[in-house]
């Protein structure tokens, strides 16, 4: 399976916020992380990339253009974390899920309401360890708790596309460490994961392959070692970093200041 991008215009209000991005393929087992600086244009390339921004150009996974695909087939094929952690919903976290496993239709081929819904709800909720939380509204959750929700809702339906926009962002190191080791194996599980992080480190220590986006366009793409260099983060940050290359191919990165302008 392969996912790719090609010639992808994504319009936020009258601006161009993503003009004619191609990226290198995306294929099965991949764990790919997008960063960039603010306003980079990630979350809307991740946002449009799951149909959820209308967008113009090629999306392709297995050679089926996904945004051509009826809605409820687009949702079986691609699961979307957000990166809002609200939530006033006085729904409990299972049905929290039950309502996500039944967006757009439903799971194909499966009993979708009743025992056989809340047992399969129950399941993801334990592989990812929240079977604890099954019966907690979802307004009285931790925002580390919600976040890491999300990633069961986005898991529901088995996608074969995962994408998580800022997974980590309110989790603690061990936390950060489940969820990412998590996503890398829902990759190599036959999936293509896709993740924004602001945290190089992690991303240097969880991806195969860092894509770095500035200003909508493509700046570099290849294993974090090659893309992550003192030179590119001058040049798409505007800081002084130093890139240690430490054991099994990792690299460290330590901001010393903000490049002169
Ligand atoms: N709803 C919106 N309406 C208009 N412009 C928007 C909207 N959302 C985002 N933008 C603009 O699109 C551009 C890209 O935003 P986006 O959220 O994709 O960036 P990002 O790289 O994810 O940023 P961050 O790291 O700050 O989350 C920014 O210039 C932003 O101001």
């Amino acid at each position: 399976m392969s996912l790719d991008i090609r010639n992808l215009t994504v319009a936020r209000g009258p601006r161009k916020v993503i003009d004619e991005l191609s990226l290198p393929s995306f294929a099965t087992g991949e764990f790919a992380v997008i960063a960039g600086p603010n306003a980079a244009g990630k979350s809307t390339l991740l946002r449009a990339i799951a149909g959820l921004l209308p967008s113009t150009g090629d999306v392709t996974l297995d050679g089926q253009a996904l945004h051509a695909l009826p809605r409820a087939e687009q949702a079986k094929q691609v699961g979307f974390m957000p990166q809002s952690l609200e939530s006033r919903s006085a729904l409990t976290v299972l049905d929290s899920l039950m309502v996500a496993m039944n967006a757009g239709g439903g799971l194909a081929g499966r009993a979708l309401r009743g025992p056989a819904a809340g047992r399969h709800a129950l399941e993801v909720l334990e592989r990812f360890g929240l079977a604890d939380l099954a019966l907690r509204p979802m307004a009285a959750l931790s925002g580390g708790q919600r976040q890491a929700v999300g990633l069961a809702q986005a898991m529901i339906r088995d996608p074969k596309l995962l994408l998580l926009d800022e997974p980590t962002s309110a989790l603690d190191l061990a936390r950060q460490f489940q969820l990412l080791s998590e996503a890398r194996k829902l990759a190599r599980e036959g999936r293509i994961v896709i993740a924004v992080l602001h945290d190089l480190a992690l991303a240097a220590q969880w991806a195969d392959r860092v894509v770095l986006l500035e200003g909508g366009g493509l700046r570099a793409s290849g294993a974090p070692a090659e893309v992550l260099t003192p030179q590119s983060l001058s040049q798409v940050y505007g800081i002084d970093a130093r890139v240690e290359r430490c054991s099994e191919g990792r690299v460290m990165v330590m901001v010393d200041g903000l490049s002169q302008p």
